[in-house]
């Protein structure tokens, strides 16, 4: 039975029709698309070259599924790859691409959050071999995963809960992840921005220069401090999203393209690049951050302008490195992160909380939940790459 058929039969399963299936989830708001069939495989031998392969070879479904008239601007997705060489060599047990409006991120806090639940809820085994050997632990009620991500191996700890003989997911408790290696690249870097780029407030402010910090979470970031950026009380809405991105993609414009900032840390070639820009609040200069009671906020723009809904889990990594660094955060000690949606919602929905993790590393705490599932098809030729309006 052809797709029309089954639709006009009142039969509204796309088995054997569709193209992709995916789950569906968010993490503070944020969307997770979670390609668990029909992608095609992967050649290459590390996670790297996958996903250059990716890039270079498969990117019309990843249009596909992110843009319209099946995804939006603001879309984010996860494509699960079984086999990467950590999991060959027992570092990892399941490995990951993930995906935005413009391409293939090197790391993603919100979405290893869902995959969390996800990969230890799914019983499918072509999409997660090894999920039986991911071991419960009765008495802490979660379980470990490895999650190989493009910039490294990431150690997710997600509760769960036991029904009989089966272990689910929990979705009251947080889920935790700690990060690969976290750290502050440059402090203080002065961007001058020439006069044809600047934003009405930095006009007004009378300012020419903006000065920036830059940090490294599995991506790299820059963190600006609103009033750097001449704006106030973003997070009471005093600042318009336009502005926030007319601003943001002319900082991103002006220190991407610095690239001795992103090299000679020891990172991958295909990891060295500004991802995103983050604007923060006034309490982010202050020792302690404000601890539990009183969330930091950022405003998190990446790939191409995406807005994150979350507070970053990428983000809130690099943001934790650079108040170490900074000596404005101690050890262990705890910080909650809003986003926009977060601190307008007025509470723990949403936000995430960050900490030293030793070693470099930062743990993020968040939760995720499910929204549905999908199945994709394409009927015509004009839908089938996706466009963004
Ligand atoms: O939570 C994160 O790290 C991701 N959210 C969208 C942008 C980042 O990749």
């Amino acid at each position: 039975m052809d797709l029309h058929t089954k639709i006009s039969s009142g039969e509204y399963s796309l088995e054997g029709t569709t193209a992709i299936k995916t789950v569906e989830m968010h993490t503070g708001g944020e969307p997770t698309r979670i390609v668990v069939q029909g992608y095609p495989p992967l050649h290459g031998d590390t996670l790297l070259e996958k996903r250059a392969y990716a890039r270079e070879h498969l990117d019309h479904i990843r249009q596909c599924l992110m843009q319209e008239p099946r995804g939006h601007r603001d879309m984010y997705g996860a494509i699960i790859v079984p086999e990467t060489e950590k999991t060959r060599s027992g570092e990892a047990d399941v490995g990951v691409l993930f995906c935005h409006n413009e391409g293939y991120s090197t790391m993603c806090g919100h979405a290893s959050i869902a995959l969390g639940r996800f990969l230890v809820d799914t019983e499918d085994r072509a999409v997660f071999p090894r999920r039986k050997q991911v071991l419960f632990d009765e008495e802490r009620r979660e379980s470990k995963i490895r999650l190989h991500a493009p910039c490294g191996v990431v150690d997710v700890s997600v509760p769960c809960v036991r029904e009989g003989d089966k272990v689910r997911s929990d979705p009251e408790r947080e889920v935790q992840f700690v990060s690969v290696r976290s750290f502050a690249a440059a402090t203080d870097v002065v961007v001058e921005v020439p006069d044809g780029l600047r934003w009405p407030e930095l006009r007004v402010a009378g300012k020419s220069a903006v000065r920036v910090d830059v940090a490294y979470g599995g991506a790299f970031y820059v963190i600006v401090q609103e009033k750097e950026l001449g704006f106030e009380r973003v997070r009471e809405g005093q600042v318009g999203m336009k502005r926030l991105d007319e601003a943001t993609a002319v900082i991103k414009e002006l220190v991407g393209s610095q690239q001795e900032l992103f090299r000679g840390h020891g990172l991958a070639e295909d990891l060295e690049y500004l991802y995103g820009v983050i604007v923060v609040d006034d309490g982010e200069g202050r020792a302690g951050l404000g601890g539990l009671a009183e969330g930091r906020l950022g405003v998190c723009f990446f790939a191409d302008q995406e807005v994150d809904r979350s507070p970053t889990g990428s983000g809130v990594s690099a943001r934790v490195a650079l108040a170490r660094a900074k000596g404005l955060l101690g050890e262990g000690e705890r910080v909650r992160f809003d986003s926009l949606l977060s601190a307008r919602r007025g509470g723990e929905a949403g936000a995430f909380v960050g900490s030293g993790a030793g070693a470099e590393r930062v743990r993020v705490e968040g939760r995720a939940f499910y929204t549905g599932a999908c199945a994709f098809s394409v009927e015509d030729e004009f839908s089938r790459a996706g466009f963004v309006l």
